[in-house]
């Protein structure tokens, strides 16, 4: 017969084994996509109270894409206040795509596609430099850390400005990296007094894209560098045909109306930029290939942007599944579910308009404020 001992660490091994298993089960579950996100256990609705977000969501679900200029700004913030925690659970603290790079996660593709900037406006220790549209701050982590500049962040949403302080101060750089909540159609900052500036998928949330081009160029030093990746569609958009994945990329991610990209560089040139350079970083090359920008050398690949959406189905009904239960116990806002729901349909036409080639996500630009003479 078995001594009592032995009984009881073998029972207690297998105590030991279900828990262990049931912790990994729980943190694949619940846990962020990125060490140190969101927990699906915090998920909220942004500085909207939890009772009120699925009238918020009823709110924003209007047939067609909010058009009415002077509205966007604010039907912008109701849409972070909704999906900013699903975003940064289910993607991380970046708020954007990145070209993949063979050999490299997810997350490193993406640092590497925000330390571009670093090189394309001549980011240096000590410089100022502004974040358009600043999300909870992953890319001006990345750029602070690497350049040795200060970065300034703005962000229309509030809960944004409290994330984004809380991850600065987490990773040491809230002395090199600040938020304000504000509007960029109106910025709070004087004119001339930053060196260089960027903006990631942002830009596009303006109705009116020289309004906010002219704000940059407000209070950008003279000579100073600014560069957008932004969101366009592309010479093979065809209206007749396209018009729907078109619209659901726009009703999925609060957008007043997707431009052309040769709107991008007309609306550069209106607010008094010089075009310096300009690229589609989303365009698949037919053979793998470096890219040279400035001092650095970056590898690309066939591999396209949007396959990170493509091979996250099983994720999406993992994730689901986690909204769903997490949302009847009462842990999560009633309404994240149809959050959720929006979010995978989103995913669809965008992937969708990727693999049309009529869209893409990452349209460069980069801008130069003459110089005084
Ligand atoms: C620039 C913008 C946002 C770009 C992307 C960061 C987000 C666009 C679509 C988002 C997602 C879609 C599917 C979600 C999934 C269903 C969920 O389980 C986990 C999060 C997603 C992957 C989510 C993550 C962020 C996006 C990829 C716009 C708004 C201008
Ligand atoms: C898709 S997120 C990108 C965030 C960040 N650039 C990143 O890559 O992680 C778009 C950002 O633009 C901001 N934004 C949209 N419209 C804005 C406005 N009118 N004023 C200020 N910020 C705005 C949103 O609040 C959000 O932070």
């Amino acid at each position: 017969m078995d001594s009592p001992l032995a009984v009881f660490s073998s029972a207690g091994a297998g105590a030991l084994l279900v828990a262990g298993t049931l912790y990994c089960l729980f943190a694949f579950l619940l846990g962020p996509v990125e060490k140190n996100s969101n927990p699906a256990v915090n998920l909220s609705g942004g500085s909207i109270a939890a009772g009120n977000v699925r009238d918020k969501y009823e709110f924003r679900r209007p047939k067609e894409t909010v058009r009415v200029t002077d509205k966007v700004p604010d039907f912008v913030d109701t849409f972070y206040n909704l999906v900013t925690d699903i975003y940064e659970w289910g993607w991380g603290q970046s708020f954007h795509f990145s070209p993949p790079v063979p050999g490299k996660s997810d997350g490193e593709a993406s640092k590497l596609h925000e330390l571009m900037i670093v090189d394309l406006i001549g980011a240096r220790p000590g410089d100022r430099i502004l974040d358009v549209g600043c999300g909870i701050g992953g890319p001006m982590r990345t750029i602070a850390a690497h350049s040795g500049a200060n970065v300034v962040g703005i962000t229309i949403n509030d809960y944004q400005v409290n994330r984004a302080r809380t991850h600065n101060k987490k990773a040491g750089l809230d002395k090199q990296c600040d938020v304000v909540q504000g509007n960029f159609l109106a910025m709070p900052f004087p004119s001339n007094s930053f060196d260089g500036a960027y903006s990631i998928e942002a830009t596009c949330h303006a109705p009116k894209l020289e309004e906010v081009y002219a704000e940059i160029f407000r209070v950008l030093k003279p000579g100073a560098l600014y560069t957008s990746y932004d969101w366009i569609t592309t010479e093979k958009y065809r209206p007749e045909e396209d018009a729907e994945i078109i619209q659901g990329i726009e009703r999925g991610n609060a957008l007043p109306g997707l431009r052309s990209y040769s709107d991008i560089t007309a609306a550069a040139r209106e607010v008094g930029f010089e075009v310096v350079r300009v690229r589609d970083l989303a365009r698949e090359p037919t053979t793998a290939r470096w890219l040279e920008v400035g001092r650095m050398t970056y590898w690309r690949n066939h591999v396209p942007w949007w396959s990170r959406l493509k091979f996250g189905r099983i994720a999406y009904w993992r994730n689901h599944i986690v909204v769903s239960v997490l949302a009847a116990v009462g842990v999560a806002p009633k309404g994240t579910v149809d959050v959720h729901e929006m979010l995978c349909k989103t995913a669809e036409y965008l992937t969708k308009g990727g693999e049309k080639g009529i869209f893409s996500p990452m349209h460069m630009i980069l801008c130069r404020k003459p110089a005084e003479k």
